[in-house]
């Protein structure tokens, strides 16, 4: 069978097991050429081919409901599901998301993108159809990354009790983007690779077969509950037990013999079941196997010799500056210590891992935990530098504020990924950061527009009092190399950067670029704006703003953030609160709409919030 006849999963439910390994072939090779042309998340899904066959034979999408963890190792499901044809346009704007979304396809039952749903949702389903009396089985899939998050143990724990029939399928590749970390993803490692169960299971089997034939019937049924007893007593797997989920595995989630038959086994057995299926992340490409963390997602490269085909910016990126700037600061401030959840990498803090590593804690895909840890840490007398992308800070929200804010406490924040992040899309966009951040009491939020003084924020956050947040976007910076010296951060202070009288341009971040294109595009025009760097957020230099908005009769503010709620309401609240009544103000930000997935500028372009957009707004309002 060819992969592009596979219309929907029925197609696949004739097919032999050589056939299916045929297919898994073919989506490999699918996957690989889609993701070397193009970019987008790899490894994972190559660990899951055989897994999804297995599901999508066995279970009957759309009625029967899959639902994937973070969605990144999905696009072996998109294949199976109708979506053959349109697979090229992946992650490219107006084309198919790089993650499961209910919009694009009734197979997708449920939207997501961040880690640790699925079982919650799946739960959901499950009740929603008992209630309505309805017979379809319900699926979650989730990494054994995913299980770390605390959202799934609240989950398993409601499952557990609630005894609704469902299947959990633990997609075990001992990776989270970097190696899986803590005691759980010890727990899991221990079922599979303890031969102490292995031997005492088998000593049973041979002590049991030497039993004669000839023994009363009372006393084989004595020994076989013994056996039973004992073969108990080690069963792995006794946490999900425990908890009232039956737990089946390991099972090699590259056999789809095996993947099959326990399938259709444990669809029919009743109240909520864990399947652990071991995978290998990166299976069939030889260096994702080697390198799973490198190759969990990519840019484009030659199949042939897995090098990147674009050449590498030439400036570097953000993220790098954070992770050099902070292992600078700590090797000079031992109290400094760092905290990822999961993404050493992503967020820079790999830097200072590599030669402070009893500095860094990583505490699995865990933002809730992360923040009240620090909380934790502040109120014991260290520094903690909490770096978590904008968007996955969004769950911890109320530990920002309980845990933190209403303590004071100073832990420092630092937002990467804020603002529109491109091909991952509204799940992964950070569009909300100033506006969930801005209202709690007491946080101050700081936005860099360069490097520079990401690297000036940064050492500054250290040495202030409380909770300090620092947002910058997904990108590169703007020259190659820093200044020579860090420079002092003036608290609450915005910087002129333009001094002129007629229009009052204000940016928050890396927008003040957009803006300075807009600047020069309007004194092409005769006007002559006044260009401003907020750097601040929160505080604001009230009386600084209140010179600013008297000498001039037009205020443009732009952000890469909501235009719900951010730096542009705050000046709207400012002018009110300060009876400008005559002042235009005219806000550019994000939409108050979830924005697709593209190309950062191609998106720019689309919202009207590029230089070029906003003057040729302004020209024809003014
Ligand atoms: C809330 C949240 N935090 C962090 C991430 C970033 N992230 C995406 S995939 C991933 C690793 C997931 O590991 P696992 O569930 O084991 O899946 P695998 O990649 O191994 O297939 C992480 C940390 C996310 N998507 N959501
Ligand atoms: C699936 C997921 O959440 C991550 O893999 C994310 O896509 C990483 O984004 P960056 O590429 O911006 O690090
Ligand atoms: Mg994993």
């Amino acid at each position: 069978m060819q992969l592009k006849d596979v219309k929907s999963p029925k197609d696949i439910k004739g097919c032999s097991i050589t056939e299916l390994n045929d297919l898994a072939t073919q989506i490999r090779e699918k996957i690989i050429t889609q993701v070397a042309t193009h970019g987008g998340h790899l490894a994972s899904s190559l660990g899951v081919v055989e897994l999804t066959l297995a599901l999508h034979y066995v279970f009957n999408a759309p009625e029967d409901i899959l639902v994937w963890d973070v969605g990144h190792q999905a696009y072996v499901h998109k294949l199976l599901t109708g979506r053959f044809d349109r697979f090229e346009t992946l992650r490219q704007q107006g084309g198919l998301s790089g993650f499961p979304k209910r919009s694009e396809s009734p197979y997708d039952a449920f939207g997501v993108g961040h880690a640790s749903t699925s079982i919650s949702a799946a739960l959901g389903f499950a009740v929603a159809r008992d209630k309505q009396h309805q017979h379809n089985s319900v699926v979650a899939v989730i990494g054994d990354g995913s299980m770390t998050g605390g959202m799934a143990f609240e989950a398993l724990n409601n499952a557990g009790l609630s005894k609704q029939n469902m299947t959990i399928i633990l997609n075990d590749n001992k990776m989270s983007i970097a190696p899986n970390v803590g005691g759980f993803p010890k727990y899991l490692n221990r079922i599979i690779s303890d031969p102490m169960y292995n031997k005492v299971r088998s000593d049973i089997d041979r002590v049991m077969a030497k039993i004669p034939g000839i023994i009363g019937r009372h006393f084989r049924t004595l020994i076989q509950s013994v056996e039973k007893a004992v073969k108990n007593a080690i069963r792995p797997g006794q946490f999900f037990e425990d908890l009232g989920i039956r737990y089946f595995g390991p099972i090699d989630g590259h056999d789809l013999g095996e993947l099959i038959s326990i399938l259709e086994r444990v669809k029919s057995i009743p109240g909520p079941c864990l399947i652990q299926v071991m995978t290998e992340k990166g299976r069939g490409m030889s260096f994702a196997e080697t390198n799973p963390s490198q190759w969990h997602a990519s840019v484009p490269f030659d199949p042939k010799s897995g090098k990147p085909l674009s050449p590498k910016s030439p400036t570097p990126s953000l993220t790098s500056i954070f992770g050099k700037t902070i292992l600078e600061l700590a090797k000079k401030n031992e109290k400094i210590v760092g905290i990822t959840g999961a993404m050493p990498s992503g967020c820079g803090l790999d830097i200072m891992q590599k030669e402070l590593p009893d500095r860094v804690i990583d505490v699995g895909i865990a933002e809730e935990h992360a923040v009240t840890f620090a909380a934790g840490l502040a109120c014991g007398g260290l520094v903690p530098v909490v770096a978590i992308y904008s968007s996955f800070l969004q769950r911890a929200y109320d530990q920002i504020i309980h845990d933190v804010a209403l303590q004071n406490l100073h832990v420092v924040f630092v937002l990467d990924r804020a603002g529109l992040v491109g091909a991952d899309g509204p799940t992964h966009h950070g569009s909300l950061d100033l506006t969930y951040l801005r209202s709690i009491p007491g946080l101050t939020i700081m936005a860099p527009s360069d490097e520079n003084e990401l690297r000036n924020m940064v050492t500054a956050a250290i040495d202030m009092q409380g909770p300090v947040a620092i947002r910058f976007p997904r990108g590169s910076a703007l020259a190659s190399e820093l200044k020579a010296e860090v420079e002092p951060v003036e608290y609450g202070k915005f910087q002129i950067k333009q001094q002129g009288k007629d229009i009052l341009l204000l940016g928050v971040g890396f927008m003040l670029h957009e803006l300075e294109k807009t600047a020069k595009i309007l004194a092409e025009h005769g006007f002559n704006p006044t260009l401003v760097d907020a750097k601040f957020v929160k505080p604001l230099d009230k009386e600084g703003y209140r010179n600013l908005f008297q000498s001039h009769h037009t205020i443009v503010t732009l952000e890469n953030n909501s235009i719900v709620g951010g730096f542009g309401s705050e000046i709207a609240e400012l002018l009110a609160d300060m009876d400008f009544h005559d002042k235009k103000l005219i806000r550019f930000g994000l939409p108050d709409a979830f924005v697709e997935h593209g190309k950062i500028p191609d998106l720019y372009r689309m919202l009207g919030i590029d230089g070029t957009s906003i003057a040729n707004k302004l020209l024809k309002d003014l």
